[in-house]
């Protein structure tokens, strides 16, 4: 693994995906099968709210809104995760970012290039579909109709052009996520299988 930060001497995966492509989910199977070290920017986000501090009263408002946090913020809390796991991590697994092209090359100055981009794809018809289901229950502030729909019209405009950006290097594995779970799952497993 070439990077800047010396403690870090294992993989990097990326997982990304519309809202409500099921990143979350995979996530959970492959760090249970492979022991990755799974950092979702948006959980970092969401703790960082719950803390209750300054700067989270102002991401909530911002993620609230189905908008993107400042470039520096997230990548800063992915850094800081990443090295504080350094001494126990077998690879990393980082979910749901870079959102847009210039935090990707943002995350290859700072930190370094990922082995492999996992791409799970579904209708927007489909992920609307979920997230109305999963907002039943999830008590996530933008798991709402409005917060949704901006969600997705951020996605097909900012984060699509990342995966286009990466597919230059070769390392994009793209996945339909229409399919049942554990199918999805057998296809991302020969992905990472691949790998080495
Ligand atoms: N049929 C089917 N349903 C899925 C699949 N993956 C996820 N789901 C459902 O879709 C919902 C959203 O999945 P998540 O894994 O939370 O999606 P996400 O991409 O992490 O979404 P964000 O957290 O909004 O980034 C969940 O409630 C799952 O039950 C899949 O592969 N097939
Ligand atoms: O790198 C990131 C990740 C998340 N977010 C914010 O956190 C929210 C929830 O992100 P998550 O990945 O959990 O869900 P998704 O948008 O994929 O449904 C987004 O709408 C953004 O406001 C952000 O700004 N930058
Ligand atoms: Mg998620």
């Amino acid at each position: 693994f070439k990077n800047t930060i010396k403690t870090i001497k294992y993989h990097v995966l990326l997982m990304s995906g519309g809202p409500g492509s099921g990143k979350g989910t995979q996530c959970e199977k492959i760090v249970a099968k492979y022991g990755y070290t799974h950092l979702s920017s948006g959980d970092l986000l969401r703790a960082e709210v719950a803390s209750g501090s300054e700067r989270g009263k102002q991401l909530q408002a911002t993620m609230q809104k189905g908008e993107l946090v400042p470039l520096d913020t997230v990548l800063e809390m992915i850094k800081e995760a990443m090295i504080a796991k350094a001494d126990v991590s077998k690879g990393y697994l980082i979910d749901g970012y870079p959102r847009e092209v210039k935090q990707g090359e943002e995350f290859e100055k700072k930190i370094g290039a990922p082995a492999l981009l996992l791409y799970v794809d579904a209708k927007a018809e489909t992920m609307v579909k979920r997230l109305m289901k999963r907002g039943e229950t999830s008590g996530r502030a933008d798991d709402n109709e409005e917060t949704i729909k901006k969600r997705l019209d951020l996605y097909y405009k900012a984060t699509e052009p990342v995966i286009a950006y990466y597919e230059k290097s070769g390392i994009v594995r793209k996945i339909n996520s229409e399919l049942p779970v554990d199918e999805v799952f057998a296809i991302v497993e020969k992905a990472i299988d691949e790998l080495k």
